[in-house]
């Protein structure tokens, strides 16, 4: 790589909503080369536009774009200001860009430059939902059809409105999608009876070929938590997410004391200093934790740093309010890391694909990344500009007395 000076020219944040808002910052150079990256935050987009136009782009102007370390450091430490979603997602926007710039400087696919293959394709798991048992157990039979050797099921609950996970269309599931959030339900005994039950025929219908895995969307607390882990326990789940609030990491210690089954967190968390205690202790199994939740690829391979020493594996977030630029790097990222999990995989729509174009691919349970030089996803500028923002906010939750509940 040459050593002459090298400078950023122009930075500029692109909104688009082709069935759904994205937020994706284009970094251009004095060389002709530029990066996209991914700043996407699903029901705030415009807080993370304002912080990349208003507080980080004039910052960025006239830097060396080779040096994404320092740039790294530069935003999170001279910001004053350190974590939170709005933060990191626009210090992981730029760090993708900068990182994609590298590679395609260097000629390379993005995981060349992370130390090379370390497996030849990425094991993915896709959405099945239902409104009932029947219905969720043939989503995950259209699932196997498909080839996904690994499925997250939900289902509707008798008595709970809109319960999380179930979605519209199959294949495209979207929760954000008013104006205003809108209001589902929630009620933890009903769900602690019905969840064991779909698990239980979705066994009995399939065997134990798959990998199923399920989301509580932290809405039990550690104690129902545990009695989930352990109810789901004859049905050897992959991986059970998200099953209690993980703010307080010590929580996890009382849920790890009374089951067996797999634990996974981490989609909402943004630095190392969310996890560490969860990995350090040895409390979860899988760090779920992504390249735009969580700073860049910069940051989140060292979070997979520290969970390798202590057996934990990593299961990106790859809802689809992950562009297809998130789920691009986060594939290189997956080629690379040696404690590969499991990578999350929610399809986009073909909007949003084309407006994205990219060169990962799927075949039988697995996605596969590209040997164009970078992360192999660009944006078509022209078609994302006939695609304006919309507001969308994600749902909230309330139990039936009215209570507000975890969404
Ligand atoms: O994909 C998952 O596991 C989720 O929990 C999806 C989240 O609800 C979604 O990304 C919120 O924006
Ligand atoms: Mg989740």
């Amino acid at each position: 790589m040459s050593t002459a000076p090298m400078k950023i020219t122009s930075a500029r944040v692109i909104v688009t909503c082709p069935g759904r808002n994205f937020v994706t910052l284009k970094i251009e150079t004095d060389q002709g080369v530029y990066g996209i990256g991914d700043a996407t935050l699903n029901g705030r987009e415009k807080a993370v536009v304002s912080y990349l136009e208003d507080h980080v782009i004039p910052c960025l102007i006239g830097m060396d774009p080779r040096n994404s370390e320092d740039i790294w450091q530069y935003l999170y430490r001279g910001a004053y200001w350190r974590r939170g979603p709005v933060t990191m997602r626009a210090i992981a926007a730029v760090d993708v860009a900068l990182w994609d710039i590298k590679a395609k400087m260097a000629g390379m696919p993005l995981y060349q430059l992370l130390g090379g293959r370390s497996r030849d394709g990425v094991m993915v798991y896709g959405h099945a939902n239902g409104s009932d048992i029947a219905e969720t157990v043939d989503a995950v039979g259209q699932y196997i059809d498909l080839g996904y050797k690994a499925i997250r099921a939900q289902t509707g609950v008798p008595g709970i409105k809109d319960a999380y996970g179930v979605g519209r269309g199959k294949l495209f599931y979207e929760p954000a999608d008013a104006a205003l959030p809108s209001v589902t339900g929630w009620d933890t005994r009903k769900a602690l009876n019905y969840v064991p039950k779909l698990f239980e025929k979705l066994r009995e219908t399939y065997g134990f070929d798959h990998h199923l895995l399920h989301d509580g969307h932290h809405r039990y607390s550690p104690t129902e938590a545990a009695q989930l882990g352990k109810a789901l326990e004859p049905y050897s789940l992959f991986w059970l997410e998200d099953v209690t609030p993980a703010e307080n990491q010590e929580a996890f210690k009382l849920i790890r004391q009374h089951t067996t089954t797999p634990l996974a967190v981490g989609e909402i968390f943004n630095t190392i200093w969310d996890a560490k205690d969860l990995i350090q202790n040895q409390l979860i199994d899988y760090i779920r934790a992504t390249i735009v939740g969580a700073g860049g690829i910069t940051h989140l391979r060292r979070i997979a740093d520290l969970a390798s020493m202590y057996q934990v594996r990593t299961g990106c977030h790859g809802a689809t309010d992950l562009s297809p630029v998130t789920m691009g790097t986060a594939l290189h990222f997956d080629t690379w890391v040696p404690n590969f999990g499991i990578q999350e995989y929610m399809r986009h729509t073909p909007e949003t694909d084309e407006v994205f174009p990219h060169d990962y691919t799927f075949d039988k349970g697995m996605l596969y990344v590209g040997d164009t030089p970078g992360h192999g996803v660009d944006i078509d500028e022209t078609l994302a500009a006939k695609y304006p923002y919309k507001p969308a906010y994600l749902p909230v939750a309330r139990l039936e007395d009215g209570t507000m509940w975890n969404w």
